[in-house]
């Protein structure tokens, strides 16, 4: 896809203006080329209209109104990120790596308004790592969308140096190096998990498709939206130009809630707590591995000798953490979510200390486990720091563990089954196993 293309042209049904793919642009892609010291300034005004910027001088230019039979044109720049001024902290600014793009999906959603302001931060990829945020939302979505670019906007992040809001995933994903697919719709009363899973597949196959049109050959993509590994898979099999391997489901919120648990009823700070393992599915078939897991770097069992504790409370509490708190706040995980891919990325751009792991859920083919191949199941992921990934060897199984990721392993079997239409593998045929739920489902 060219780079003009990049303009969305969306319609809007109480207008007669054409609402384009928003791109905010601090002008300068390549941050540590010195800019030039002249001035422009947008103002805002641009949900009916798009925003001309003039970069001449320290003029202000008011927004003007664009025809629906204007020609395309590349996306302009907006507010604060049409500004253009001399970076003061220009030594710093020589430090700084290759500005990276990152798409987000449901941008406009609970958990994106946590996340979207910690990757402006740094908090995620450095503080030397200036970013591109590529936020896609929806035609129902799209003012909350600019109200988001908005909040970005006034927060002044200097790692920050682009963003641009749309509604096609072909124009948003355009060279992602990063994909955090959150968006999906959530399952409503009555709505049978096949429903769910084909509704929220959908989304994901054709996002699969667009990723692999235009992201970047080796772009990372995290799923979030659920069924998230089902998801998941439905989207790699959407990007066969992609590794496989470059496709996470988020187990990682799973993970946090397991330390937390073990770190409670054994009386120490969560951070004594490691090596801890989410297998399978995220949903109540999930399975914390209390057998692996460390505290104060000695197994739980010699830590916590109350076995039936781990087997039944922990396993149960973990499961359904999602829910319970769904009871309490009135809607799903979004902080501690946020906090969770916040994790997932920085596991995989930062070395894994010596001895310990993550959890990600990953595509299962060439697994030294014996876990059914095609499958995305949450597993042991050790990274060097550059993105990618392995597997870790060396974890032991028992009756109880191994008998429990049976179980979730038959539950995403069921669930690839039921996606075959999405994937390229066939007919569909949707024989769910009656108990299985998302962990905010009780
Ligand atoms: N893996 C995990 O650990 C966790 C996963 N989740 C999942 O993350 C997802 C997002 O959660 P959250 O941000 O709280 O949800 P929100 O409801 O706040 O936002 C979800 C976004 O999904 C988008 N969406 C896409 N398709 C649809 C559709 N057909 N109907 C309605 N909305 C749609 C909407 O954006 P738009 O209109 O712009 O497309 C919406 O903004 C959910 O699927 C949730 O279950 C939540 C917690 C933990
Ligand atoms: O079911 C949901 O939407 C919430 C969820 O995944 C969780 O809290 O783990």
């Amino acid at each position: 896809m060219s780079s003009s293309m990049a303009v969305a042209e969306l319609t809007s049904p109480s207008s007669s203006y054409t609402r384009k793919t928003l791109h905010y642009s601090s002008q300068f892609s390549n941050v540590s080329t010195r800019v030039s010291s002249s001035r422009s300034v947008c103002f805002p005004g641009w949900q009916k209209s798009r925003i001309r910027c003039s970069l001449t001088s320290n003029e202000v230019q008011a927004p003007v109104a664009e025809k629906i039979d204007e020609p395309k044109k590349k996306p302009e720049c907006f507010g604060v990120f049409c500004l253009t001024y001399d970076l003061k902290a220009e030594e710093e600014t020589k430090s700084w790596k290759k500005l990276i793009n990152i798409a987000v999906s449901g941008a406009a959603g609970m958990i994106s308004n946590h996340l979207l302001f910690k990757l402006a931060s740094g908090e995620v990829f450095g503080p030397n790592q200036p970013i591109a945020l590529k936020l896609l939302g929806s035609e129902r979505s799209f003012q909350a969308l600019e109200g988001v670019a908005m909040e970005l906007e006034d927060s002044l992040f200097p790692l920050l140096r682009e963003v641009s809001i749309g509604i096609d995933p072909y124009e948003v994903f355009q060279d992602a190096e990063w994909a955090l697919l959150i968006g999906a719709k959530p399952r409503g009363p009555g709505m049978e998990r096949a429903d769910l899973l084909d509704i929220n597949g959908q989304i994901f196959a054709e996002q699969g498709k667009a990723l692999n049109a235009v992201a970047s050959r080796n772009v990372k993509v995290l799923i979030v939206g659920n069924p998230c590994n089902t998801n998941a898979l439905i989207c790699l099999k959407n990007a066969p130009d992609i590794p496989a391997k470059n496709f996470h489901a988020l187990t990682r919120l799973d993970e946090n809630r397991a330390k937390c648990q073990l770190a409670l009823k054994a009386g120490v700070f969560y951070d004594q707590v490691s090596n801890v393992t989410i297998w399978g599915n995220h949903s109540t078939t999930q399975v914390p591995d209390f057998l692996n897991a460390k505290i104060n770097g000695l197994p739980v069992k010699e830590v916590i000798k109350d076995t039936k504790w781990l087997e039944e409370g922990f396993t149960e509490k973990v499961q359904k953490r999602g829910g319970v708190l769904i009871q309490k706040w009135g809607r799903s995980s979004a902080a501690s979510t946020a906090v969770s891919v916040v994790d997932a990325i920085r596991s995989l751009v930062t070395p894994t200390p010596e001895g310990d792991w993550f959890s990600s859920g990953v595509y299962t083919t060439g697994n030294p486990y014996g876990i059914a191949d095609g499958i995305v199941f949450s597993m042991p992921c050790r990274s060097k720091g550059d993105g990618d990934y392995e597997l870790v060897k060396d974890v032991i199984f028992d009756d109880y563990l191994w008998s429990r990721i049976k179980k979730t392993e038959a539950e995403l079997l069921a669930e690839q089954k039921c996606v075959a239409h999405l994937t390229g593998e066939g007919i569909a045929v949707c024989d769910l196993p009656g108990d299985t739920m998302l962990p905010g489902e009780m």
